[in-house]
C-alpha cells in the first residue's frame, strides 16, 4: 500500500536524511542546503534550516491528514519510517520555542520549578500520531536533552575552525551516538558505562566540553506531575581533582561516616553520591592523583559500587565518569602517571580539544568569533566596540605566530587586560625570557626579589627548560601541583 505521491516522497526523503544526521557535520550541511536550494531558490541563509522547512513539513502532512492518512498505522513498508520521523519532527518543531524557554528559565535560576506545561500537550499530539504513551514519553525527553544538546555545543563552544567543528561533532556523538533512532530505543538509559576522557592542554576548554556534555543528559519526565525529574544543573557535577590533598580526596569523592577519622564530626555526602542517575560527574585533572586512589575509582567504573570512608555498605552509583587531563596522553601512560587498567576504563571515547594556536590557523575568523563570546561574557552585554578595541590591540602587540600558551583563558585575561589598560602583548614572563637566570640572578644581587617569587621564578625557568611539571618537580623537591601552580599562575 502506498500513500505518498512521488513529489512527497521524495520530499519526505530528503527531510528525513538531513534530520538524521548529526547537526554539527558536513553532511547535515550539504544536505539542508540542498533541501533549501530545491525548495527555497530564494535564498535566506538567516532563516535556520528547520524554522524554513517547517511550514512545507506542516504542508505535506497536513495534504496526507486531509487524504485520511492521519496515523502511524496508515503508513506501511518504507513510507511508515519516513512518516514516523517526520511526525516525530513536525512536532517538536511545534514547540522548540517552548523548549528554548524552559531552558533559559532552568538556566537562570536553579530553584526554577520543573513543571513544563507543554508536556503534556506534546505527549497529547505523540499519541494522536500513533506512538505508544511509553515511547511518547522517551520522544518527549528526547526533545528536551536534544535541545538542551543543541544550544550547549552551539552556543557554549563557539568557534568555526575546522577543528572546534570536528570538536562538536564528537561530542554530540559521544551523547547520542552516531547512529540516533539507536539511541533512542535501546542505549538512552544506558550510556553510564560509556566513560568520556577528555584532553587538552590547559586553558583549550576542556570543562567547558565537560559541562556542555553534563547538562545535556537525559531526564526523566513524570506525567503525572508534568514536571521534569531535575534541573539539567543539578545533574552535572565537577571536581577538580588537584586542588585535594591526597587524605581528602578519598573522602571528597566518597563521603564519610560520622567518625570516620578525626574531625569527621558529620556524615558528610561525596560527589559520587551528588551525582545522579542519568547524570555525570567531571573528574579534571585525573593526572595528578595517586594509584591508590585510580585503584579506587577503577573500582567504581567496574563494579558500579563505591564506600563511603569509615562505611562499610558499599552504595551504587549510577552516573557517567567524564574524565579530563592536560598532559599529553603518551607522557601519562609512560610516566605510569595513569594505570592501564584504569585507563581502559576511561577510554570508552577520548576527545582532544584543539589548542587556540591550532584554531587560530585553521580560520582567519575564529579570534573575532571568540573575541565576541568572551566580551559578552566579561561585559554582559554584546558591545563591538569593545571587540574593534580588543582585535586592533591584539594585531598590533601580539605576533601571528604568537603561542598562546595560556590558550582561551588566556585569551579572556587578554581582553580584560585590554579593557584595562588599552594592550595586552602576550604572556611577557614567558616571551622575554624573563626567567633566563641571570635575570634572577640580577634580581637577588639587587636584593630586589622575595623568597616566594624566587621559587615562582626558578619554577618556571626550569619549566622553560624541562617541559614537564613533573621534571621540575624532580628539581626543586616540590610536588607537582604546586610546581604547576607556580608555572601557570593559578
Ligand atoms: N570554544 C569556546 N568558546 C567559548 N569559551 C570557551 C571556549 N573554550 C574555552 N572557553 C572558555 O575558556 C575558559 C577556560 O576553559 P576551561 O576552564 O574549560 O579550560 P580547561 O581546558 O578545562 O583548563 P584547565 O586544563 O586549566 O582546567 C573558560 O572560561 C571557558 O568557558
Amino acid at each position: 500500500m502506498q500513500n505518498l505521491t512521488a513529489v512527497e516522497y521524495t520530499f519526505f526523503s530528503k527531510f528525513i536524511r538531513a534530520v538524521l544526521s548529526n547537526p554539527f557535520t558536513d553532511e547535515r550541511k550539504i544536505l539542508s542546503d540542498l533541501i533549501s536550494k530545491n525548495y527555497f531558490p530564494e535564498k535566506d541563509s538567516k532563516v535556520h534550516f528547520f524554522k524554513k522547512l517547517q511550514p512545507l513539513l506542516n504542508e505535506n502532512i497536513d495534504k496526507l491528514d486531509k487524504r485520511g492518512f492521519k496515523q502511524l498505522s496508515d503508513f506501511s513498508g518504507m513510507e511508515s519510517r519516513l512518516i514516523y520521523f517526520s511526525y516525530i519532527v513536525a512536532i517538536y518543531l511545534n514547540f522548540v520555542d517552548d523548549f528554548d524557554e524552559f531552558i533559559n528559565h532552568q538556566s537562570n535560576n536553579k530553584n526554577a520549578s520543573l513543571a513544563f506545561p507543554k508536556g503534556q500537550e506534546i505527549l497529547v499530539q505523540l499519541e494522536q500520531r500513533g506512538f505508544s504513551a511509553k515511547e511518547s514519553l522517551r520522544l518527549l525527553e528526547l526533545y528536551y536533552q536534544f535541545r538542551r544538546a543543541y544550544l550547549f555545543l552551539n552556543n557554549g563552544l563557539v568557534g568555526q575552525s575546522q577543528s572546534m567543528a570536528k570538536l562538536r561533532v564528537e561530542l554530540w556523538n559521544n551523547l547520542f551516538t552516531f547512529d540516533v533512532p539507536n539511541y533512542h530505543q535501546s542505549l538512552w538509559n544506558q550510556m553510564e558505562d560509556f566513560s568520556l576522557f577528555i584532553l587538552g592542554e590547559t586553558g583549550t576548554g576542556k570543562g567547558a566540553a565537560a559541562r556542555a556534555i553534563g547538562l545535556s543528559g537525559h531526564i526523566l519526565y513524570d506525567k503525572n506531575t508534568g514536571c521534569f525529574r531535575d534541573n539539567f544543573q543539578d545533574i552535572y557535577v565537577e571536581a577538580n581533582l588537584s586542588q585535594y590533598s591526597e587524605n581528602l580526596i578519598e573522602s571528597e569523592l566518597f563521603g564519610h561516616k560520622k567518625g570516620a577519622f578525626t574531625g569527621a564530626f558529620e556524615q558528610y555526602q561525596g560527589l559520587f553520591n551528588q551525582c545522579k542517575l542519568n547524570g555525570s560527574l567531571f573528574l579534571d585533572e585525573i593526572g595528578d592523583i595517586s594509584e591508590n586512589i585510580q585503584i579506587k575509582l577503577l573500582k567504581v567504573l567496574q563494579e558500579r559500587v563505591f564506600t563511603p570512608v569509615g562505611s562499610h555498605k558499599s552504595e551504587a552509583f549510577h552516573g557517567r565518569i567524564i574524565a579530563a587531563a592536560n598532559q599529553p596522553l603518551q607522557e601519562l601512560r609512560q610516566n605510569n602517571k595513569l594505570r592501564d587498567d584504569f585507563y581502559y576504563r576511561l577510554c570508552s571515547d577520548i576527545i582532544e580539544i584543539p589548542t587556540l594556536r591550532q584554531r587560530l590557523s585553521e580560520s582567519s575568523d575564529e579570534l573575532v568569533i571568540l573575541t565576541r563570546e568572551l566580551v559578552k561574557r566579561i561585559c554582559h552585554q554584546e558591545d563591538e566596540n569593545i571587540v574593534s578595541l580588543v582585535i586592533e590591540s591584539l594585531n598590533k602587540h601580539v605576533s601571528k605566530d604568537y603561542h598562546w600558551p595560556g590558550n582561551v583563558r588566556e585569551l579572556e585575561q587578554a581582553i580584560r587586560r585590554i579593557i584595562l589598560r588599552g594592550s595586552y602583548h602576550g604572556d611577557t614572563l614567558r616571551i622575554q625570557g624573563n626567567n633566563s637566570v641571570d635575570n634572577i640572578m640580577q634580581l637577588m644581587a639587587d636584593s630586589n626579589i622575595d623568597v616566594k617569587e624566587l621559587t615562582i621564578r626558578y619554577c618556571q625557568s626550569l619549566y622553560e627548560q624541562l617541559n614537564t611539571y613533573e621534571a621540575v618537580a624532580l628539581k626543586t623537591n616540590l610536588d607537582r601541583r604546586t610546581v604547576k601552580k607556580h608555572v601557570t599562575g593559578e
